[in-house]
C-alpha cells in the first residue's frame, strides 16, 4: 500500500506512519469545507477525512469519514484521489500519509456533526488564512485538475520548513521548496534535493 506511494519521496517503507483520508466535495463553482471543532487542524477550514481504521480499504474509510463528518453520501467509485500528501513534523518520528481525493456525485444532506461545521465556499475563493499552510501551496493543483505527490515539513503546525510536489504519475518536480533546515532534525526523507 505504502511503497508505491513512496516511491518518489524516498520515505522509508517502514517509518511509521498515520494513514488519513482528506475528502474534497464540489458542486457547481463551490466546494464544502468543514471547520474543524476538536482535534488535529482545530479551528481551521479543511476538507473531511481521517484516520484509516486498521485494516480497512482507504477508499472506504474516505467515504465513512464524509458520512460522519458532514451527512453527505458518496459511492466508493465516486471518490477519486487526486494526491498523496505526506507530513512530516519535527521531532516527531510519526509521519502523516493523507490521500486526498475529490467528489463531484454525492446525495444526502449536509449536516453538522460533532467534528465539523460544514460550509460552502466558491471554489476560487477559500479561506487560506484559516486553513493549513500547505493548502495554499498544493490547493492551485486541485483547480487545475492535476495530480500529485507531496511531502511538506512542518515544525510546529504553522512553518513549513520545506516541501517538494510531484506528479502524480512521471514523478517530475512541480514545485518545491526549501525555507529552513530544522536544527537537530534528521529528516527521513532525501530526495529534496534530487530533480
Ligand atoms: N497539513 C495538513 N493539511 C491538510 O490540508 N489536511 C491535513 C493536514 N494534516 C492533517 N490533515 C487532515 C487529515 C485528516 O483529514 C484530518 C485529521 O484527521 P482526524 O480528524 O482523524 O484527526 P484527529 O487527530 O482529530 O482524530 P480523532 O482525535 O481520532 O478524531 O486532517
Amino acid at each position: 500500500m505504502t511503497a508505491d506511494a513512496d516511491q518518489c519521496l524516498d520515505i522509508p517503507v517502514d517509518s511509521k506512519r498515520k494513514v488519513m483520508t482528506l475528502a474534497f466535495l464540489s458542486r457547481d463553482d463551490e466546494v464544502l469545507l468543514g471547520l474543524k471543532k476538536r482535534g488535529l487542524g482545530e479551528g481551521l477550514w479543511n476538507g473531511f477525512g481521517g484516520k484509516v481504521d486498521p485494516g480497512e480499504d482507504i477508499v472506504d474509510a474516505a467515504v465513512r469519514e464524509v458520512k460522519e463528518e458532514c451527512g453527505l453520501s458518496v459511492l466508493p467509485e465516486d471518490m477519486e484521489k487526486f494526491a498523496i500528501i505526506h507530513f512530516e513534523f519535527v521531532d516527531d518520528p510519526v509521519i502523516l500519509e493523507v490521500h486526498v481525493f475529490r467528489c463531484t456525485k454525492f446525495s444526502g444532506a449536509v449536516e453538522e456533526s460533532e467534528e465539523m461545521s460544514p460550509k460552502w465556499f466558491p471554489r476560487n475563493n477559500v479561506p487560506h488564512s484559516q486553513m493549513w499552510r500547505d493548502d495554499e501551496v498544493w490547493y492551485p493543483l486541485y483547480l487545475s485538475g492535476t495530480k500529485f505527490r507531496a511531502y511538506f515539513l512542518f515544525e510546529g503546525y504553522t512553518t513549513i520548513l520545506s516541501y517538494i510536489i510531484r506528479d502524480f504519475y512521471d514523478h517530475t518536480v512541480i514545485l518545491k521548496e526549501q525555507k529552513k533546515v530544522a536544527d537537530n532534525h534528521e529528516s527521513n526523507v532525501v530526495s529534496l534535493n534530487s530533480s
